[in-house]
């Protein structure tokens, strides 16, 4: 049998799940199982699910906006050849028709140039104009944000992060903000009760617990066992109890056992005929149970002061004691001491009804929430992830701040904030509670959003609230979410990450990262890979945009000259194939590299095409024409006047062909770096790009040696092969020019 699908669908607020629906299919045919738990009071639309579900985006397969800007950048530069093209094209066969230029044979005569000989000229100038778009068109720039995204994924794909929609790697380069939760991602959600405040008696650890009477003891474990969504196990032949659900109540079993209960035995006592459910804005959780001795009870356990509140007494020892004005403090006092711990604190409260009353209320759909007797305050610990720390001073560093929301009392989350250095002694860090903030004008939210670093007692709402404020300051926000109640949130947020073990599958699949293991250093490490990914294409779009602007510029030069290109288009197509697909893959592969995170993040609306950038360029591309026009023009450089004019020109043409190719090549290593510093770093560390590199000077020498004809290259002797690779050589040196002495350029 089959699994197929399986539904399960949520009523409104309070109720609990309604029903579940799975259709089995197998060889004898579909079957049908239903189940119902409780009346079905919504469906579809109406449920509690709609609202986040139909705001789950939705996925096309379209651009990122880098490659819409590059394919723009395509364009125009298409654009700009095809027009140089024909401009060209239409001032040779001007020169040529009326009998200006001499070189060409057989030079137009109106007289005698034959109807064949003129025909046979249009097709020369229209293929001259054909190569010179072939030479400038950069066509191969968006495939280099292809290729580096799917270098990125491929990297992060193992442990760190699964990408789901492409454009996130790149917007994660521009984050300024990281809204994250707390649990999971800064701790390591491996929860443990550590301290108990019971019966009266101060904060103890767990060992003292014997001390507790046993009827107090029975009411906790009452409460624990009954009103919890985990359970507990036994496996035979094994010391230790299993125990399954969230961490939080994993944690609160544990204590349980720990205490004596058998959960089992505690659960087939009484009968629960109404629960109401843990959400994370009521923060508390309550059933209603029918116990075998015509008694009835309500247990609630959640958020501490909250439960707090709705307490009239307190268990003292083995009585019940009225709660006054000094208890009252005394509690407070106690749950804000182990907040202050860094723990997160919970209690467990009940109360007794004689079991008629509870039935024959008909005014009952609830849990009665008041008038409850506190039986215990835990301090439950979650520590920080080792080495949170470095990664949140990492991270502001590279001027990323970090603000943390959760669910917890705001003084567990200062702690806790502060423990990871999220929260410092800077004036301007600000913690907030999550109602005091919600409370706000929607300015003044707006004012204060960019401070804030903590936020306690958080719920999805409120979440919604600050990503809100902080896209319209203009912040690019990248946020966790674990339930589908994020999903909103994940919508508002610029990047929205799942959390891969703490996350439910809905929040994966709508998320556009997911992070594998819920770790802030694996946030960290994909913002790097961003912030690459970006130079990435940067060195990338450098390094074609010269290709393309030198060959254009050096065969207008050279066709409005002798009518002739010195680059045919099977060279050209070689050099686009070659170079530019080799040189988007090797430079695809550079690996991040530090001081990118020691760099602000890319700014919304910088130009990509930095000053420096395109002062490097415009100096390469002067080096690389004037070289290539000397040997073109300059013939004594070649010594070439014995031979005929046809095999001085192969030469010649080969000649430049080679050092356009060497010329790139050298190019190519200095667009390692788009910025000022040592562009051989770490060059020996990546094979792939040496790789690349080798492979594509063999190619080259394999091309001019063996394979002439399909080129029309004709063999290079030592001198013209020393010439070719000193000019691609040079071109480094062209790059030694002291950028730094103009802070124009420092952008
Ligand atoms: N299973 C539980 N039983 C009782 N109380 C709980 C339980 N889980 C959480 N609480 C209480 O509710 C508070 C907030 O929990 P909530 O689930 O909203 O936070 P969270 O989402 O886990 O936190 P974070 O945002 O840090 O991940 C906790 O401080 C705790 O006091
Ligand atoms: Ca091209």
């Amino acid at each position: 049998m089959r699994k197929d699908s399986l539904f399960f669908f949520y009523t409104s607020e309070g109720c609990r799940p309604c029903f579940f629906f799975s259709a089995y299919t197998g060889f004898l045919g579909p079957l049908f199982f239903l189940s119902f738990v409780s009346k079905v009071t919504s469906v579809g639309m109406n449920t509690q699910w709609r609202m986040p579900m139909a705001s789950i985006p939705l996925y096309t397969g379209k651009e990122t906006p880098l490659q819409v800007y590059l394919n723009r950048v395509v364009t125009v530069f298409g654009l700009v050849s095809i027009s140089v093209a024909l401009v060209v094209s239409l001032i040779v066969s001007f020169l040529y028709f009326m009998g200006r230029n001499k070189d060409v044979s057989p030079m137009f005569d109106a007289g005698k140039t034959t109807l064949d000989e003129k025909i046979d000229m249009v097709i020369k100038f229209i293929i001259l104009g054909v190569t010179i778009v072939v030479a400038a068109v950069p066509e191969g720039l968006p495939l280099a944000v292809t290729l580096n995204i799917a270098h990125m994924s491929r990297k992060l794909g193992g442990e760190i992060a699964l990408v789901q929609k492409l454009s996130a790697c790149e917007a994660m380069g521009s984050a300024t903000t990281v809204v994250c939760h707390k649990t999971g991602i800064l701790t390591l959600n491996q929860m443990e009760v550590v301290d108990v405040c019971a019966g009266g008696l101060g904060t103890q650890n767990l060992d003292t617990m014997a001390e507790l009477s046993p009827l107090l003891i029975s009411l906790i474990t009452e409460g624990i066992a009954l009103n919890t969504n985990g359970s507990v196990y036994h496996p035979e032949g094994w010391p230790e109890p299993e125990v399954f659900g969230s961490a939080t109540e994993r944690a609160i079993l544990k204590f349980g056992v720990k205490l004596g209960m058998n959960f089992d035995e505690v659960k087939s006592r009484s009968t629960i005929f109404r629960i109401s459910p843990f959400n994370s804005s009521r923060k508390r959780r309550g059933v209603a149970v029918q116990l075998h001795d015509s008694q009835a009870r309500v247990h609630w356990k959640g958020a501490a002061k909250t439960i707090l509140a709705s307490c009239q007494s307190y268990m003292d020892k083995d009585k019940i004691a009225s709660m006054d004005q000094e208890k009252i403090f005394h509690f407070e006092k106690t749950i804000d001491d182990m907040a202050k711990k860094g723990l997160r604190c919970a209690a467990l409260a009940y109360r007794t009804y004689p079991e008629e009353d509870i039935l024959r209320d008909e005014a009952f759909p609830y849990i009665h929430e008041s008038n409850l007797v506190l039986s215990a305050i835990i301090g439950i610990k979650d520590s920080c992830r080792p080495g949170i720390r470095q990664a949140i001073q990492e991270c502001r560093n590279a001027g990323v701040k970090v603000c943390m929301v959760t669910g917890d009392d705001l003084l567990t989350a200062k702690a806790i904030a502060t423990e990871c250095g999220i929260l410092t002694d800077e004036p301007a860090d600000t913690a907030i509670l999550a109602k005091d903030f919600a409370s706000m004008s929607e300015a003044q939210r707006e004012k204060i959003a960019e401070n804030i670093v903590v936020m306690g007692r958080s719920s999805p709402d409120v979440n919604l609230l600050l990503l809100e404020a902080l896209s319209k300051k203009g912040q690019v926000v990248a946020a966790t979410g674990k339930g589908i109640r994020d999903a909103p949130s994940l919508r508002q947020a610029d990047i929205s990450l799942a959390m891969g073990i703490g996350g439910t599958s809905i929040v994966k699949e709508c998320s556009d990262i997911i992070v594998l293991d819920d770790s802030f250093a694996s946030i960290l490490t994909v913002i790097q890979w961003g912030r690459s990914l970006y130079t990435n294409v940067q060195r990338f779009v450098q390094f074609r945009l010269t290709v393309s602007a030198s060959a254009l510029i050096i065969c207008v030069v050279v066709a409005i000259h002798s009518h002739e290109i010195p680059l045919n288009v099977a060279q050209l197509l070689w050099i686009n194939l070659l170079v530019c697909t080799f040189g988007a893959w090797a430079l695809a592969s550079e690996p991040p590299i530090d001081n990118l995170m020691r760099r602000p993040p890319i700014r919304k609306g910088e130009p990509f095409i930095t000053k420096l950038m395109r002062a490097k360029f415009i100096l390469q591309v002067a080096y690389q024409v004037t070289a290539l026009l000397c040997i073109n023009f300059l013939e004594s450089i070649l010594k070439l006047e014995n031979k005929s004019l046809d095999d001085a020109n192969k030469v010649k043409n080969t000649v430049i062909f080679n050092c356009f190719v060497f010329c790139q090549v050298f190019n190519e290593i200095e667009c390692r770096t788009p910025y000022q510093g040592n562009i051989y770093r770490g060059i020996l560390k990546n094979h792939l790009f040496l790789g690349t590199i080798a492979i594509t000077v063999i190619l080259q020498v394999i091309v001019i040696e063996c394979f002439g004809i399909f080129f029309s290259t004709v063999r290079l002797n030592r001198k013209q092969w020393l010439i070719s690779i000193g000019i691609g050589l040079f071109s480094q040196v062209a790059n030694r020019f002291p950028f730094q002495a103009f802070p124009y350029l420092r952008n």
